[in-house]
């Protein structure tokens, strides 16, 4: 691993992975290794998580070409320094903010899903410049495999290697020095690799999970919301980051989206729905066995057919759900969705705040303002409202969790931030020393004052202009001191001269 990991510094400190050319080229050639190796991609990821083809290419493949794309498009922009407003003591100076790349960054991808969640920050440190190591997970193995052999075929194979394997080699790698450490993966683990950075004073983005709360008012159009977050909720089996975890309502409501949600299920996957081409299976026996842990003592109200040969775990919904049973205390990661009857929004509010910072919050309502509140009133890593997972789509939003779902975030603009460090360059003139003087020993009285003047007063335009027009001022007043004599006798010249001419004119 030390070997590797100097190997991939080398290469980053030959200055290769700078140059804006570069990086476009990389980012291009990542995309042509996309769309040609699509086929394998798609069968790759499929296998990984019994998914459809086309569910693959919708949930993940799209995600990945539209981040390259906004990348190149937008690159060009983002690399050039920034010139910032200046101060009475840098207004000769140049002043600017120059993004450079990190170094040499670690990425360690997740499972479910394998290819967006580990290309997609690949993306971003690649425009910021940086070398990167790539480790996806080894539960999504065939993905793990089909990429440790695509990417060397396409990008540079010193400046971004990957390297594939469990528990043991990620610990391994995570003796080692990086520039910064990419994490996507479970709350426990992300303490894990927090300490492990501490030692090296790393930092990290910390992509991790929770349980995101979905609140349905009252007044709202339960047949759409349903559809909404059965889709939501079921989308990859349940295992989605920001699926809703559980459900917030009135106790009214439970039993129309007990039949609402049910009728969803229905119409999306069949009435066997094991052989629907979209219900994806769970991950791996621990998982399945986990999952099903959580529905002990619980009241189903459909679904909770299972099948372990294929690890398969029917759309379940459970209803009047105590908020300390076990189903309540860890993130599902699976196709069960908790209904906790709530007596009305500030009990909704109240519920979330006594939690764990969840990584999304779901609210639907007509109201707007409730929406507004539920948003003012809590925290979570995003928010949509009336609908589900949606903002992880649109990449000018920074996707991240905020306390145990996450720091830092990704995605466009901010992937490119996340991946630079933002360096402050300050430029100044050998000249022009007189004006230094102020900051120069012996200090006293009066240079504090100058100080205060200078550095405490808010400059406004036209304070500066009032003030340059007085320089300016003074300035011809001494200039016209100092040369007054000669300024007389040009004077009399010139009006000589004119006279001369225009008397001649007369005379013709
Ligand atoms: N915020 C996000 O974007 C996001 C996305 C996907 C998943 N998640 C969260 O991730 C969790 C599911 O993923 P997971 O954790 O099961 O994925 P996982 O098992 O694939 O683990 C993630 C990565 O951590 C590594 N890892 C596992 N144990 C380790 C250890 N002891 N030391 C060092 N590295 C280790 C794995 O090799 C893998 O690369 C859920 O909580 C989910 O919410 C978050
Ligand atoms: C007109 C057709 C448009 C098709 C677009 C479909 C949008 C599908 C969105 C699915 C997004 C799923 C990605 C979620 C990744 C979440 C990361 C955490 O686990």
């Amino acid at each position: 691993m030390e070997l590797e990991v100097r190997r991939v510094r080398q290469a980053f400190l030959s200055g290769r992975s700078r140059p804006l050319r570069f990086r476009l080229q990389q980012l291009e050639a990542l995309r042509r290794m996309v769309q040609e190796r699509e086929k394998d991609i798609l069968a790759a990821i499929a296998s990984d998580l019994c998914k459809s083809e086309f569910n693959v290419y919708s949930q993940e493949v799209i995600t990945v070409l539209g981040e390259i794309d906004f990348m190149l498009e937008n690159l060009p922009e983002w690399v050039t320094a920034k010139p910032v407003k200046k101060n009475v003591l840098t207004m000769l100076d140049e002043a600017y903010i120059q993004p450079q790349p990190l170094g040499v960054v670690l990425i360690i991808g997740a499972w479910n899903y394998p290819f967006v969640l580990t290309i997609q920050p690949l993306i971003g440190a690649i425009a910021a410049g940086n070398a990167v190591i790539i480790k996806p997970s080894e539960l999504s193995e065939n993905t793990a495999k089909i990429l440790a052999k695509l990417l060397p075929q396409y990008l540079d194979q010193d400046l971004y290697i990957i390297i594939n394997g469990g528990v043991e080699e990620t610990t391994e790698l995570l003796k080692q020095r990086f520039d910064h450490i990419f994490y996507t993966g479970n709350t426990a683990v992300g303490k894990i690799i927090m300490e492990a950075a501490a030692k090296h004073l790393t930092p990290v983005t910390l992509e991790l999970g929770g349980k995101s709360p979905c609140y349905i008012d009252k007044d709202c159009d339960l047949d759409i919301v349903c559809r909404r977050i059965t889709w939501g909720k079921y989308m990859n089996c349940g295992q989605t980051c920001i699926a809703p975890d559980y459900i917030l309502c009135e106790a009214s409501l439970q039993n129309q989206i007990v039949w609402k949600i049910k009728e969803t299920v229905k119409e999306f996957y069949g009435e066997n729905i094991k052989e629907s081409p979209d219900y994806e299976r769970i991950i791996n026996l621990r998982h399945f066995k986990r999952i099903l842990s959580l529905l002990e003592g619980q009241k189903i109200a459909f679904g909770g057919e299972t099948d372990e040969a294929t690890r398969y775990i029917a759309p379940t919904v459970l209803t009047d759900v105590d908020p300390k049973t076990k189903v309540m205390q860890e993130e599902i990661f699976g196709p069960i969705l908790p209904i906790v009857p709530v007596k009305n929004v500030d009990e909704a509010i109240n519920f979330i705040n006594e939690r764990e910072k969840p990584l999304a919050l779901y609210v639907f309502s007509h109201n707007h303002k409730l929406i507004k509140r539920m948003i003012d009133e809590t925290s979570s890593g995003g928010v949509t409202g009336n609908d589900v997972i949606m903002h992880f789509m649109l990449n000018s939003f920074p996707f991240g969790g905020v306390g145990s779902s996450g720091m830092g975030a990704y995605h466009g603009k901010h992937s490119f931030d996340t991946f630079s460090h933002q360096r402050p360059c300050l430029l100044k003139s050998l000249k022009r020393e007189g004006a230094n003087k102020l900051r120069y020993p012996p200090n006293s009285q009066s240079k504090v004052d100058w100080g205060k003047f200078f550095l405490l007063k808010r400059f406004n335009k036209e304070k500066l202009g009032l003030l340059l027009l007085t320089f300016l001022g003074i300035v011809a007043a001494v200039l016209v001191k100092k040369y007054q004599a000669v300024l007389r006798r040009k004077a009399l010249l010139i009006f000589l001269v004119v006279h001369r001419l225009r008397w001649s004119s007369k005379q013709r």
